[in-house]
C-alpha cells in the first residue's frame, strides 16, 4: 500500500510523534511506503513531497517538536477549486490512502476529500483542545504546561510589585487552555471566548482582592475573549485571506481600561507560539503515537472517511461527519466551576 500524510493548520507538538507512528507501524507490519506531502494541502496542489523511511532519523521525531514535513494554510475556496489537481496528484503517486493530520479546517478539508471520494483517515490535533468528538488531542497538554509554566513565574513578580498581570493565552475560538492553565495555576479571573466579559465586573473583582489585603492579581484570557459590547468595544482587526479573525490584543486593552479605571499598575504577557513550541510532554507523545498507529490500521482496514479520537483510555474512530459539525467549546458548567476560585 502507499500511505499519504500531511500537516495541516497551526503546528503543534505532536504532529512529528504521530508521523513516525505512521511510519513504523504501516511500513515495519505492512511493508508499505508512506509519502509525506509537503506544507498542508499546498503539497498536494503543487506536487511536492517525500517518501518518509523507517529508519532511526524518523524514529527519533517522537520528541521532536513541530512537524518535518511543513506544514501552511491555504484559502479554501482555493483549495476546492484545486479539486482536480489534487486527485491527479494522488494517482500520479499511487496513493491509496491519505491521513491528513490537522485542526478542525485541515480535517472539514479532509471531510469534503472524502466526499468526493478520496479513501481518508484523519487525525486530530490541535492545542486549543476545540475538536469535537474526541476527549483531547495532542499538543494541548504540552501548550498547558508550557502555560502554567509561566503563569507559575507571573505569580511571583506580580506579588514582589503588587501589580495585576494579564496573561494572554491562545484559544481562538475556545478557552479551553485559559480555563485549565488558569485553574492549574491559580489564576485570580479566567476570560474566555466562550463568556463575554463585562469590564466592570472584572474591576471590581481586582478591587475587591486588594481591599482585603491581597498582594496581586493574576487574569488569565484567552485571546479570542470578548467583552460584552455595551462594557468596552475591542479594535477592529479585520478578517486574514485565510478567513480568520485577527486579534488585536484584548489582554493588552482590557488592561490599559483596568489601569485607567482602578489607578492600579498593570502589566500584560501575551505568551503567543511559545505555547506551541519545542517537544511533546510524555501525555502528548503516547497520544500522538497511539492515534497514528490506530490511524495506520484504520487506513488497511478500509475504515475511510473517519477519524481517529480518544474515548475515555481507547482510541476509536469516529465519522468525519460528526467530528467536523461543531467546535467543542467550554460549557458553561466547567467555566462555572472555574468561578468558584475567582477573586
Ligand atoms: N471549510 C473548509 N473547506 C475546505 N477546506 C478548508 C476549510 N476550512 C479549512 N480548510 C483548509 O484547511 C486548512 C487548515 O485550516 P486551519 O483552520 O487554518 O487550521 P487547522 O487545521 O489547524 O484548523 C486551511 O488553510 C484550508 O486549506
Ligand atoms: O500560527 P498562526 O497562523 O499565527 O495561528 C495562530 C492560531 O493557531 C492556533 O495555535 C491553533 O489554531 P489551529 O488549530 O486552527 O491551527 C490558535 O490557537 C491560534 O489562534
Ligand atoms: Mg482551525
Amino acid at each position: 500500500m502507499r500511505i499519504g500524510t500531511l500537516t495541516g493548520g497551526g503546528d503543534c507538538p505532536g504532529l512529528n510523534a504521530v508521523i513516525r507512528a505512521v511510519v513504523r507501524t504501516a511500513n515495519g507490519r505492512y511493508g508499505d511506503t508512506i509519502v509525506g506531502f509537503r506544507d498542508g494541502w499546498r503539497g498536494l496542489l503543487e506536487d511536492r513531497k517525500i517518501i518518509i523511511q523507517n529508519d532511526d532519523r524518523t524514529d527519533r521525531l517522537l520528541t521532536k517538536g513541530g512537524t518535518i514535513l511543513g506544514t501552511a494554510r491555504t484559502n479554501p475556496d482555493k483549495l476546492k477549486a484545486g479539486i482536480e489537481q489534487i486527485k491527479q496528484t494522488l494517482d500520479d503517486n499511487g496513493i491509496d490512502v491519505l491521513i491528513p493530520i490537522g485542526g478542525e479546517g485541515t480535517l472539514t478539508a479532509a471531510h469534503w476529500l472524502s466526499e468526493e471520494g478520496v479513501p481518508v483517515v484523519g487525525v486530530p490535533k490541535t492545542i486549543d483542545n476545540d475538536i469535537d468528538c474526541t476527549d483531547v488531542t495532542f499538543g494541548h497538554d504540552t501548550a498547558l504546561s508550557i502555560a502554567t509554566d509561566a503563569i507559575d513565574r507571573l505569580h511571583t513578580t506580580a506579588e514582589s510589585h503588587q501589580r495585576v498581570m494579564l496573561v494572554e493565552v491562545m484559544g481562538r475560538h475556545a478557552g479551553w487552555i485559559a480555563l485549565n492553565a488558569g485553574l492549574a495555576s491559580g489564576a485570580h479571573l479566567i476570560l474566555v471566548p466562550e463568556e463575554p466579559f463585562d469590564v466592570a465586573e472584572v474591576c471590581a473583582t481586582v478591587k475587591k482582592r486588594f481591599q482585603r489585603g491581597d498582594s496581586h492579581f493574576i487574569c488569565v484570557v484567552a485571546e479570542g475573549a470578548e467583552p460584552d459590547p455595551k462594557s468596552m468595544t475591542l479594535r477592529e482587526g479585520g478578517i486574514d485571506e485565510f478567513g480568520h479573525k485577527r486579534f488585536t490584543g484584548v489582554a493588552q486593552q482590557l488592561g490599559n481600561e483596568i489601569e485607567r479605571r482602578l489607578g492600579k499598575e498593570v502589566r500584560t504577557t501575551v505568551l503567543g507560539h511559545v505555547q506551541r513550541g519545542g517537544t511533546p510532554t510524555p501525555y502528548d507523545r503516547v497520544l500522538a503515537t497511539r492515534f497514528g498507529l490506530h490511524a495506520a490500521e484504520a487506513a488497511h482496514r478500509g475504515e475511510f472517511g473517519n477519524m481517529v479520537a480518544l474515548h475515555g483510555t481507547r482510541i476509536e474512530l469516529v465519522p468525519l461527519a460528526d467530528a467536523v459539525k461543531q467546535l467543542k467549546t467550554v460549557p458553561a458548567y466547567r467555566y462555572q466551576e472555574a468561578a468558584a476560585f475567582f477573586g
